[in-house]
């Protein structure tokens, strides 16, 4: 069994001995108290009688002794105890971005939307972000024959400003939250409405109460100049960060943007400030300028990354 377990949504799946995997199943996580009992459900409804010998969890959260407390949810995952719960033989917890990166290899052009024409340098660090109810990046290095996809809690560290007006909102917040870190500043759900909120604190407009989904909805339509405004520095902030994080790790193989949010707007972020942001390090700009950058459109790519730790485990 294979799972995808974020902060809002959950994804099962089946895989077959020979790799196949079956239909993926949703559940919202606030529809079960524990990750139990939406494993249980999961498997309930499977018709084929094969028996589920071990399970592979991708996890929204760090990952310590095979077991997570989840950051955006209530949920705890302790593969130990789902192990005993349902007889398997192993459940084995892995970081969810970490799973992402090990899809980076085998994702195909039709699986992404480009942001340029670059095409990136062979066998190089590849780089994986992405805002959803979190903010998770993981990178993908192979070196040396080894291949291991490093794993981060860099949606943590402190939102970076590049602009007096970013300075001046990210002060707005720190007054409200104290330290202003990536996820909730800006990159995610939650830091999509912190960013309106504090925005429209700074410009002194009375705006009406949204969360992420009604702000990108407003922006995408026309109906709210504010909530446009919000978007656009939000794809601006992203490139900052892309690009801080594309120097951090050297990843000159290519940066992937995944999450639930961006997939909603790819011509926006497309025609935003994004890409001049991700190469704007002063005398870096050569450095960054050969990276290509490209959002994950494809469904479920989570699932071609525990396929691909399986097949890499078992080898
Ligand atoms: N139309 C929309 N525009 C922007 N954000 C949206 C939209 N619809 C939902 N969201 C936000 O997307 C987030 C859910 O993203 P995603 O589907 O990646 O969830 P997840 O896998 O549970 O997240 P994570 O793995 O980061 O914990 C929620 O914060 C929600 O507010």
């Amino acid at each position: 069994m294979l799972a995808d377990i974020g902060g809002t949504n959950s994804r099962f799946a089946l895989m077959e001995e020979d790799g196949r995997i079956g239909p993926v199943t949703y559940a919202r996580v606030a529809d079960f108290p524990t990750v139990r009992d939406a494993m249980a459900d999961f498997l309930a409804r499977q018709a084929s009688r094969a028996r589920v010998g071990t399970a592979v969890l991708a996890v929204a959260g760090p990952v310590v002794n095979n077991r997570c407390v989840l950051t955006n949810s209530p949920w705890i995952i302790d593969g130990n105890e789902l192990r005993g719960a349902f007889g398997l033989d192993a459940v084995q917890v892995l970081n969810d971005f970490e799973v992402l990166a090990w899809a980076l290899p085998a994702l195909q052009p039709a699986d992404l939307f480009p942001l340029d024409t670059q095409t990136g340098a062979a066998g190089e660090p590849l780089l994986v972000l992405g805002p959803g109810t979190g903010f998770g990046v993981s990178c993908l290095v192979e070196r040396h024959g080894a291949r291991v996809a490093v794993i981060t809690e860099a949606g943590h560290a402190t939102l970076p400003a590049e602009t007096e007006r970013e300075e001046r909102v990210i002060a707005a917040m720190r007054r409200r939250m104290g330290h202003v870190e990536i996820e909730l500043g800006a990159l995610s759900g939650a830091g999509l409405q912190n960013l309106y909120e504090a925005v429209a604190e700074v410009d002194g407009i009375k705006a009406p109460q949204r969360d992420a989904a009604a702000i990108t909805t407003a922006a995408l339509d026309g109906s709210c100049d504010l909530s446009r405004t919000v978007l656009e520095m939000f794809c601006a902030i992203l490139g900052s960060v892309a690009g801080n994080l594309a120097v951090t790790f050297g990843a000159r193989g290519g940066v992937y943007v995944a999450g639930g949010i961006v997939p909603r707007f790819p011509k926006f972020l497309a025609a935003s400030a994004f890409r001049e942001r991700f190469e704007a390090k002063g005398r870096f700009r050569d450095y960054l300028h050969p990276i290509p950058t490209s959002i994950i459109v494809k469904p479920d790519a989570s699932f071609a990354g525990l396929k691909a730790f399986c097949d890499h485990s078992t080898t």
